[in-house]
């Protein structure tokens, strides 16, 4: 089985050349001969880009299948770009032993069109109060190595410190949901000017940077890694450089409606902007766009977070928080980062493929575009746009923040493994 891709540029770099893939490995690159019965990709001086990695994405199985599946979510990962996912723990059940983390392990690679790695829960049920068996589910089939209580806040900091420290003998990371509960209490908006107008209880930031510099102390004195989930401010921008100037080791991810959006959104009063951490102030936005440029925040995950029309469409303080992501994330990143100049494609690859696949642990992808390395890609059109439609998005629940809005970047192919997974806006 062989495919070419004819005149891509890798990187957005130099003159368009072909990539030869055979049995799912990138055996040339330059002007290559087609071989007999190839799958020809016509590239036109498209950007290619190692596959996207999502560290961060909610795909709704088991539990709350009618807002998205495995397989439904596999689709929008693949057509968003992504090769490997990460699906958070906070399903029903939770996945919280190694039945339910493999079980998703193996739906994922039943469905075939995306890697859906699953996130283990910190703790048992997510309920902040004993450890899971992280080492269970790190040696099962899963081969778990992302854990996260991720949709709560592992807020009792003698069990966070230990799991800390279990997870450096394991060799995984914990991602952290940073926001002290007790200063969120009832919470609906970020406090600031615009949620006190609207009379709606405010989301200090001080309740996410409380808990992030906590957690990179208890990591720097356990010699573990840390993850931080969806940095929301300015403030968390300031004490990661700190951290990481220390030595600690720390990463963390913004997601594109934190780079794009701000609580002005709050005017609407359309609960579709409703999402956790909550949209920030302009100079939030600003100040994460930068971090992300400067490696200050490793990595762009999605943070995914499909909800069924009656959990949503309802009044602010009854919706659910959260937004989709996998279909748009290139193309908030390229309106927000790359039209700016904040980052060129390399940056681009490095931000939503390599940290991510590096903190994820993954070893297949995330790789150079070089031959004899595995053929996990995504093509795009830079200079094309396209029109946001929720219903047209592959996931089941349609909560877009960003419809009707016409972005720039559009994925055109994405192989994994040398299959052609997604195509123009369809899954092969
Ligand atoms: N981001 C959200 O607003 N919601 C997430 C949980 C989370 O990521 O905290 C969800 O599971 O819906
Ligand atoms: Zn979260
Ligand atoms: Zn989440």
């Amino acid at each position: 089985m062989s495919t070419v891709i004819k005149g891509a540029r890798p990187y957005g770099e130099g003159d368009p050349v072909d990539v030869l893939i055979e049995d799912g490995v990138i055996t040339a690159i330059g002007a290559v001969q087609v071989p007999e019965g190839a799958e020809v990709i016509e590239a036109a001086g498209q950007v290619l880009l190692p596959g996207f990695v999502d560290l961060h994405t909610h795909l709704r199985e088991p539990g709350r299948e009618d807002t998205e599946t495995i397989d439904s979510g596999s689709a929008a990962a693949a057509l968003g770009g992504y090769t490997a996912v990460f699906a958070m723990a906070n399903t029903d059940p939770v996945a919280d032993n190694a039945v339910i983390v493999d079980h998703v392990w193996r739906r994922g690679q039943e469905v075939g069109l995306v890697d859906v790695h699953p996130v283990g829960a910190v703790t048992v049920g997510l309920k902040g109060e004993k450890l899971a068996e992280l080492g269970t589910m790190a040696a099962s089939q899963a081969r778990v190595k992302v854990f996260s209580d991720d949709g709560l806040c592992v807020a009792d900091p003698l069990l966070m410190r230990r799991a800390l420290e279990y997870s450096t003998a394991l060799d995984v990371v914990i991602a952290q949901h940073a926001e002290e509960p007790r200063l969120t209490v009832g919470a609906q908006a970020h406090e600031g000017e615009r949620a006190a107008r609207l009379g709606y209880t405010g989301w200090p930031a001080a309740a996410e940077e409380s808990i992030v510099a906590r957690d990179c102390l208890l990591a720097l004195h356990a010699n573990a890694r840390l993850h931080v989930c969806h940095v929301s401010t300015s403030g968390t921008a300031d004490v990661l450089r700190w951290a990481k100037d220390r030595g600690t080791k720390v990463s963390a991810e913004v997601t594109p409606h934190h780079l794009l959006l701000t609580d002005e959104r709050l005017a609407t009063y359309d609960p579709v902007n409703k999402v956790n951490p909550p949209l920030r102030t302009e100079s939030d936005a600003e100040r994460l766009r930068t971090a992300l440029a400067e490696g200050v925040i490793d990595c762009v995950a999605t943070d995914h977070a499909p909800h069924a029309v009656q959990d949503k469409d309802t009044e602010w303080s009854a919706a659910r928080p959260g937004m989709l992501g996998l279909q748009t994330a290139l193309s908030i990143v390229a309106e927000t980062m790359v039209r700016t100049g904040l980052l060129d494609w390399r940056g681009v690859a490095r931000v939503m493929s390599e940290r991510p696949a590096e903190i994820g642990n993954l070893a297949d992808q995330g790789r150079p575009i070089a031959a004899g390395e595995p053929a996990n890609l995504t093509l795009v059109d830079p200079d094309a746009e396209w029109t946001v439609r929720g219903a047209e998005l592959a996931s089941i629940a349609a909560n877009t923040p960003y419809e009707g809005m016409r972005l720039p970047g559009v994925v055109t192919a994405t192989l994994l493994r040398g299959r052609v997974t997604a195509r123009d806006g369809k899954i092969c």
